[in-house]
């Protein structure tokens, strides 16, 4: 079976998220404050007097803005999987990309189909870097030499966190047309 599944990049060290990140990530750059509805309580792992929280789920989340956000680290002890509510919300703003349910896990993905097998190594390594810099990590599969698939989750806490949105959302942002292969023209 011709399948290449590249391991998931997981081995960058912990990271201090700086305070300002976490203002950021707390408030957005718009005002636009959304309330994440009434299984908030499920979802939060902490009050709301801890919203600087460096947990995946918070009280409060802008909708708007997941790509200017910064993925917090995920080795939290109290972090927990939002429900898929809430994650059908986050969804909205992820153009692209599914959700899916992995025997209980939810999970993100997205396909692209690329120009050669050496394309989608580039689309890779592009999204390699924003992975290292935000410390989460997707899972890469190159299927079939031009199949690009991507899967998201929160591997710590086996299901989805803002983080899996916030790299969704990144993601989403790569230039990458030049690696894709043009649509045929319709007859
Ligand atoms: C400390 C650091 O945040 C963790 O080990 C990170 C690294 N990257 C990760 N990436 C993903 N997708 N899930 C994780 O649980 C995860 N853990």
């Amino acid at each position: 079976m011709s399948r290449l599944l590249l391991p998931t990049l997981f081995s960058i060290s912990r990271k201090q998220v700086p305070a300002a990140s976490l203002f950021h990530n707390l408030y957005g750059r718009h005002k636009s404050f959304v309330h994440w509805t009434s299984e908030m309580s499920q979802d939060s792992v902490r009050s709301s007097t801890n919203v600087g929280s460096v947990s995946g789920a918070r009280t409060f989340c802008s909708l708007e803005d997941l790509s200017a956000k910064k993925c917090v680290p995920c080795n939290a002890k109290d972090l927990r999987p939002m429900t898929e509510q809430s994650a059908q919300e986050l969804l909205q703003k992820v153009v692209g990309w599914e959700m899916a349910n992995d025997n209980g896990t939810l999970k993100l993905h997205r396909s692209w189909i690329v120009k050669s097998f050496t394309k989608g190594l580039d689309f890779f390594k592009r999204v390699a870097d924003i992975a290292e810099s935000e410390g989460h990590h997707p899972d890469l599969h190159l299927v079939g030499w031009n199949n690009v698939k991507i899967e998201i989750w929160t591997h710590a806490i086996d299901g989805l966190t803002e983080n899996d949105f916030i790299l969704a959302a990144k993601i989403n942002e790569l230039q990458v047309e030049d690696l894709l292969r043009k649509k045929k023209a319709a007859q």
